[in-house]
């Protein structure tokens, strides 16, 4: 039998309802808006449709929504002043820097330079470190949106065998911790892994996000398993996920579609953290 697709399009609708009914009950309660600012650097196409989309969110959602757009002839210094006036505005309750950034940033010191407490996106290394800690305070927002989209359709992971395929920071660690501070039993596999396809196939849950197009095949998948598609690769004019979903949907139990999977979720997740932001320099 086909697997369920999980359609994240119509789960970022309700998660997108939970976060604006949230929003509201702060304003009403604090009289202020969480206002977030989104930083664009040069011309990406893509990370100009994403900004935008982000921007739209927020007035959907009532959060204050600010875009500082740069020439891609910024400089590193030029970019962490500007994140320093953001960190002492105190209407600025999340600072997010589009990613990628030119090859002339080192993004690694951008990034860090964000306060822990407006860093929405949850890269900088304290809110690393706290959720290593199964502290979850400002979490990546793509393995965060995983966790919601699973919780949304009613969907445990307690007990789970996980597999969680790829190690990177912004989202093959962070997966990691959600799942095993949500009692999975989780194991990391990637590009060096020995015989990759029998550790994929003991996976109830098989998260793919190793940023390969299509790498992911029907013989590593065990039938009945939950398969979670982070990737977006563009292949010539067409968007592909890490999974060759059309013949995995035919073992997996539930999957992901790329495009309408877990992307959707990517931005309803960033309007929370922008919330929990403003919650968060309140209580200081
Ligand atoms: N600072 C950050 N930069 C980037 C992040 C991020 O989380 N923080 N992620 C991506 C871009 N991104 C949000 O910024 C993002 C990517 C994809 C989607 C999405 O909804 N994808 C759709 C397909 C969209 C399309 O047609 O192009 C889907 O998967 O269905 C949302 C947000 C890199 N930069």
């Amino acid at each position: 039998m086909a697997a369920q697709i999980l359609d994240g399009k119509k789960i970022a609708e309700q998660l997108t309802e939970i976060v604006k009914r949230d929003v509201a009950k702060f304003e009403a309660a604090r009289s202020i808006k969480p206002g977030l600012t989104v930083i664009i650097v040069g011309e990406n196409p893509a990370s100009k449709v994403y900004v935008n989309r982000k921007h739209k969110a927020c007035e959907e959602l009532g959060i204050a929504s600010e875009v500082v757009r740069l020439p891609e002839t910024t400089s590193e210094e030029q970019l962490l002043q500007e994140i320093d006036r953001l960190n002492s505005d105190n209407r600025v309750h999340g600072i997010l820097v589009q990613l990628p950034l030119p090859k002339h940033i080192n993004s690694e010191l951008v990034l860090e330079r964000i306060s822990p407490l407006k860093d929405v996106d949850g890269f900088h290394p304290v809110n690393v470190g706290n959720l290593t800690i199964g502290k979850e305070g400002l979490v990546p927002c793509t393995p965060y949106g995983v966790i919601k989209m699973l919780e949304i359709s009613g969907i445990s992971v307690e007990g789970k065998r996980a597999v969680v395929l790829g190690r990177s920071n912004i989202v093959g660690k962070p997966m990691t911790m959600l799942l095993m501070s949500r009692n999975a039993t989780v194991t990391v596999c990637h590009s060096r892994t020995k015989d990759l396809a029998a550790v994929c196939r003991e996976g109830d849950i098989l998260v793919a996000a190793i940023g390969k197009p299509e790498f992911v095949t029907k013989d590593m998948v065990k039938p009945g398993a939950i398969v979670i598609d982070v990737g977006i690769n563009r292949v010539g004019d067409k968007l592909v996920g890490d999974v060759k979903f059309d013949e995995v949907q035919e073992v997996a139990g539930y999957i992901t579609p790329v495009p309408g999977g877990v992307g959707p979720l990517t931005i309803g997740m960033l309007l929370h953290n922008t919330l929990k932001a403003a919650e968060l320099q309140l209580e200081k």
